[in-house]
């Protein structure tokens, strides 16, 4: 066990998905796995390892923001032997292409403090997801008719801003499509380790149009990433 994970060491597969949340973390598992078993439920961030089409998957929840991120990521890769990531999120859009319930697929992600905060240090710089991943979840999205768009995305430490309106107008200039509170820490620390690591994220509101998912509706909003996760897992070993 670490400090934030209750489960022995062989209790994770080589690849874990990463919700933030606890009961999508659930829900996935019981939905798509076969034979899940949960391995944590320290603090209630839920993880658990089955299988999906014979191959060992964990999918493991992360909390919110790149502080609880960071520890289960670290704890995974270091203590667990996770070779490769990929986080199953969600996301405010940033363009009118992203439009709710559509899937962002992170390019690139650049963290809102890479100028003026180095709050995260090694995390705080424009990272990029494992290229082979990247290419394998493109072909799958287009073969599986998952409305998709891939581009750069906004990582930031503060889900609610005095400056809202107006805060991510730098970030739209540089054609920015979508803002969460992990993916570029998910790239530079997979990158620190050597593993391989790639963000999906669902748009579930929209910071231009204004338009917002109901969390109630949000489970049936994860199918497509869930599936996508599952197959770049089968596709990309
Ligand atoms: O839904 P998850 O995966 O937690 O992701 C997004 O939702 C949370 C904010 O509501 C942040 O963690 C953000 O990145
Ligand atoms: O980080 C996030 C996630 C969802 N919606 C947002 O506006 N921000």
């Amino acid at each position: 066990m670490t400090t934030h994970i209750e489960a022995g060491k062989g209790d994770y597969a080589e690849t874990v998905l990463l919700p933030g949340d606890p009961q999508r973390a659930e829900w996935m598992a019981k939905t798509f796995l076969e034979a899940p078993r949960c391995v944590n439920r320290r603090r209630g961030a839920l993880g658990f390892t089955g299988l999906f089409r014979g191959q060992p998957v964990s999918i493991q929840a992360t909390g919110i923001g790149v502080s609880s991120f960071l520890i289960y990521a670290h704890e995974l890769l270091d203590y667990y032997g996770a070779r490769t990531l990929i986080r199953t999120g969600t996301c405010g859009g940033l363009s009118a292409e992203a439009t709710l319930r559509s899937l962002v697929i992170s390019q690139s992600a650049r963290p809102e403090n890479a100028e003026n905060g180095q709050v995260f240090g090694l995390y705080d710089a424009e990272a990029g997801p494992d290229p082979a991943l990247l290419v394998c979840a493109l072909a799958k999205a287009a073969e599986l008719g998952i409305d998709h768009h891939a581009g750069l995305t906004v990582c930031t430490d503060i889900f609610y801003h005095p400056e809202a309106p107006t805060r991510y107008a730098e970030a739209r200039a540089l054609g920015a499509l979508a803002v969460d509170m992990e993916t570029s820490a998910l790239y530079r620390i997979a990158a620190h380790f050597g593993a391989r690591a790639l963000s999906l994220l669902t748009v579930v509101d929209n910071l231009v149009t204004g338009e917002q998912a109901d969390y109630s509706e949000r489970q049936a909003l994860f199918t497509d990433m869930s599936r996508l996760a599952l197959e770049i897992v089968v596709e990309g070993r």
